[in-house]
């Protein structure tokens, strides 16, 4: 097996060595069907991806995303371009900015009066410096709500790792982490609120086209390509990413166009060319249905959840690109971004926490849970992925 896409633990981070990112639930307190303790200081912490702010930030933050990782220097290089043709700056910090504050607004108008923080892997605000924000601030226990709907070690798990990790720098001993406890709310893929965000996007999207293509268009869901190896290991008994944006994609089509049918196909990928990722590729799929004789595709990206520039460089600019060539009539549709009934949905994935709904999938994993750097057999190990 190649090593290098294997070994995706971030440098310095062995989580079969460091007991705290061993632990599934954050390692913070084991989710629990209780309702939240009356008193208890609480925050909400939106936990992203993390985007560069300018020219010089843009080779750093690529090194953060893939330090430990095998990305090739060449695929590092040309995803600079990406960036640099933006002027340096993703745009996903401030679509992370607009949905704080569209959190903030739903928050207050439920009136439930609960902080709101964000913090990010890759990028300033770093995780571990707004964990030590909450913890300055007197705040005991995080809700994190991670900007990703879905299964797999990106999309879930390493979220759980960088809260293990920010809480583990607070005290410099994983073993005895501090700040804020903290439970990750689960995936959402599913709530209703998400989907009819992207239903919303996907009708309006086919209501844009020409009306002699409208209702012929071939509708095609899209998610960010991930190795094979860690789309075996997503979920519990496995390959919960696929299946997860399976059911995804088929409510979003229920609800915008019902009986149609859809392909759910993938896009960005990384990696050596030697290392097996998802298929087809957004761009091969497209020729395999203008040779089918297609006429018009829209693409709906269900597998992020803002347009941030994996969508806008790898749809709008590359896929439409390839779509113009082949002829065919091309449209893409919106991500949930910071539609109202998203808002609402995660309002309610917060709510479900605090009053101690029975946990979900993504608060609670067990320990096997997207594991990719060395999947364990069982989870008799206590949380911890076995050693050796
Ligand atoms: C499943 C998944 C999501 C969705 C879930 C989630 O949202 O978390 C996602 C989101 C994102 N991925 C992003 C950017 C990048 N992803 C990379 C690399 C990789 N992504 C992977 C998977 C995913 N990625 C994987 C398996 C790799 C290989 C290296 C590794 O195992 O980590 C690289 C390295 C260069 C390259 O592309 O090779 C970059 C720059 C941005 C920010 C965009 C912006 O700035 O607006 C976002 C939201
Ligand atoms: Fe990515």
């Amino acid at each position: 097996m190649p090593r290098a896409i294997v070994d995706i633990t971030p440098a310095g981070q062995r989580p079969d060595e460091d007991p705290s990112l061993a632990v599934r639930n954050n390692g913070g307190v084991p989710p629990s069907a209780e309702p939240a303790p009356l008193g208890r200081r609480e925050a909400l912490l939106l936990l992203s991806f993390g985007g560069p702010e300018g020219h010089d930030d843009v080779m750093p933050f690529l090194e953060n995303v893939t330090r430990g990782r095998g990305i090739p220097r060449e695929r590092l290089e040309e995803v600079a371009e990406h960036y640099h043709h933006f002027g340096g700056v993703s745009p996903i910090n401030d679509q992370n900015k607009a949905l704080l504050a569209a959190l903030e607004a739903e928050l207050r108008s439920a009136g439930i009066d609960l902080p709101v923080y964000w913090g990010n892997r890759n990028w300033a605000p770093y995780v571990e410096d707004v964990w030590q924000q909450m913890a300055d601030d007197g705040i005991q226990h995080a809700y994190v709500l991670a900007t990703s709907a879905y299964a797999s070690f990106s999309g879930c798990r390493q979220y759980h790792e960088d809260v293990a990790r920010a809480r583990a720098a607070l005290t410099g001993d994983a073993a005895a982490p501090g700040g804020p406890t903290a439970e990750k709310l689960p995936h959402y893929f599913d709530a209703d609120g998400f989907v009819r965000a992207n239903a919303d996007a996907l009708a309006a999207a086919l209501a844009a086209l020409p009306a002699e293509v409208r209702d012929s268009t071939r509708l095609v869901a899209t998610a960010h390509s991930i190795p094979d190896t860690m789309a075996a290991v997503a979920g519990p008994e496995g390959h919960a990413y696929e299946a997860e944006l399976q059911a995804a994609a088929q409510q979003v089509v229920d609800r915008a166009a019902p009986g149609r049918p859809f392909d759910l196909v993938w896009q960005s990928r990384s990696g050596p060319p030697s290392v097996p990722w998802l298929e087809p590729d957004v761009n091969d799929h497209l020729e395999a249905l203008a040779e089918a004789g297609e006429k018009a595709v829209v693409l709906f990206p269900v597998g992020f959840v803002s347009d941030h520039l994996e969508v806008i460089w790898d749809l709008d600019n590359e896929a439409r690109e390839t779509a113009e060539r082949l002829g065919l009539v091309f449209a893409r549709a919106a991500t949930a971004g910071t539609h109202p009934a998203f808002a609402t949905a995660l309002r309610e994935l917060l709510e479900e926490r605090r009053a101690g709904g029975e946990p979900r999938l993504g608060t609670n994993c067990p320990a096997s849970c997207c594991f990719v750097r060395r999947p364990p057999a069982d989870t008799a190990t206590n949380g911890r992925p076995p050693s050796g």
